[in-house]
């Protein structure tokens, strides 16, 4: 499902401080995973903290179509009761994923070795994203498929009957494909590996062990290496999903914008291959400080406390772009009320995001006075002592794009506007009340 058709303009502009506790929801990665591993265990899971964001949502509605049972019992309380691994049913209609390319591509990965057909579609934006890297690998397991001219959505997979094992080097690091291959390898006999050059994000491997596969993962020259034993019976478990740390990007960033801020945001995932972010601030000078560090369903947590201050402009290497890879956006944002320049190498994935978050961050920054280069894969920002601000921004069905700026608008000098600020109920639906409660001025 898609959010509603009408766009819904926001602006953002100058006030005081901001201040509180900002309690962002469930992490976005972690909640499709629980439900598409909940459909594939048997026995009930119960999941708790998961994010209600439309990206989500029509993953839930995919795993009832496929023959799971999913329940909300409570906010943020699911209960999942799974089909067990190769136990899907056909769907009777086309899966729609909306905006989400996590929820296509790891729910193509996941039923791909069943012998059930599924066709799947999404939103504009979604309908402009690649769908090759996904669908080449599952071929490779059997599965027929047939996409739209330029391997587009819609796509109609036919699963593999008779699923043979897959062994995996994925061509740029992505955990979508990383996962979509291992929820595949699932159903199949022997081992299926992924190969992959740089580390990306590793919950549905914490997750699958979790659940009681197994799978390992071995650094070796090739890079890292994950081999997953197929048809294990995947068993139930609670899972308490962790605050995600890409939403908390945006309290974070304004409070250390705006001037005389201090905000909490408690029990936040610091799981190391989503913290790129928080390293390259700690870079920028930010002061930022983590407290009570655990584990909270098999991911690390910990609270954090920001102040406003100077950042400095940084060069952010290549290759810490997967650990941080949604988070550019906001960093760019950032990097324009830095003293000095800021470089983003090696972030040409971000050019196949929800939008091209390159092009849309350099537009928007240049509209609103900022000094902005880009090439294929790096984004240059020159910080300003001011951003003169004053333009209205297009998001492009981009719910990063659209809190960058809302973000941004909190220390321009005129107030910033975006042209669309529906697509934030992807991944962070109370995105609005969370900022005003911290007395942010957006409306
Ligand atoms: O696996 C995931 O949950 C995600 C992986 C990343 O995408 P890629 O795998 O395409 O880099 C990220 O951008 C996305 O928001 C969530
Ligand atoms: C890229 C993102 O999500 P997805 O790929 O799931 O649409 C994102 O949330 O920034």
């Amino acid at each position: 499902m898609s959010h509603s058709a009408d766009p819904h303009p926001l602006t953002a502009r100058r006030g005081g401080p901001l201040t509180g506790a900002a309690l962002v929801p469930g992490d976005k990665s972690v909640s499709h995973r629980a439900l598409i591993l909940g459909a594939l265990a048997v026995g009930e899971t119960r999941i708790t903290g998961l994010l209600e964001g439309q990206d989500v949502l029509d993953t839930a509605s995919a795993m009832r179509a496929f023959g799971a049972e999913v329940t909300r019992v409570g906010e943020g309380e699911w209960v999942v009761h799974g089909v067990g691994v190769g136990g899907f049913a056909e769907p009777a209609g086309v899966i729609d994923c909306g905006n989400s390319g996590t929820g296509v591509r790891l729910i193509m990965g996941a039923m791909a070795t069943t012998p059930i057909t599924a066709t799947f579609t999404g939103d504009a934006s979604l309908s402009r994203r690649p769908m090759r890297r996904i669908t080449d690998p599952l071929a490779l397991f059997g599965a027929e498929i047939t996409a739209r001219e330029g391997g587009l959505l819609p796509v109609t997979i036919r699963g593999a009957a008779e699923a043979l094992p897959v062994r995996y080097a994925t061509p740029v690091a992505s955990a979508q494909i990383k996962s979509a291959v291992l929820l595949a390898g699932l159903n199949a006999p022997g081992e299926t590996v992924v190969i992959e050059a740089e580390p990306t994000r590793d919950h549905t491997e914490r997750m699958l062990a979790g659940f009681g596969a197994q799978i390992t993962t071995e650094v070796t020259d090739e890079g890292q290496v994950i081999t997953l034993t197929g048809r294990p019976e995947l068993v139930a478990q609670p899972v308490a999903v962790p605050r995600d740390p890409s939403s908390a990007a945006f309290p974070v960033a304004a409070a250390l914008l705006v001037p005389g801020s201090e905000i909490t945001v408690p029990g936040v995932s610091r799981n190391p291959t989503r913290d790129g972010f928080y390293v390259t601030l700690a870079e920028m000078g930010a002061d930022l400080t983590w407290s009570d560090d655990r584990l909270e369903g098999g991911e690390p947590v910990a609270d954090l406390t920001v102040r406003h201050g100077p950042l400095r402009g940084v060069a952010v290497p290549a290759e810490r772009a997967a650990s941080m890879i949604d988070e550019f956006p906001i960093l760019a944002a950032l990097a324009a009320r830095a003293e000095g320049t800021t470089v983003m190498h090696g972030v040409a994935e971000l050019r196949v995001k929800e939008s091209d978050r390159i092009a849309a961050m350099a537009d928007g920054l240049r509209a609103n006075g900022v000094r902005v280069e880009d090439t294929a894969d790096s984004l240059t920002v020159h910080g300003m002592g001011a951003v003169p601000g004053g333009a209205t921004v297009a998001t492009h069905l981009d719910h990063r794009i659209a809190m960058s700026f809302l973000v941004l608008g909190l220390v321009s000098d005129a107030p910033i506007t975006v042209d669309d600020g529906g697509p934030i109920a992807t991944s962070f639906p109370d995105f609005l009340p969370l900022m005003q409660r911290l007395w942010a001025d957006i409306g």
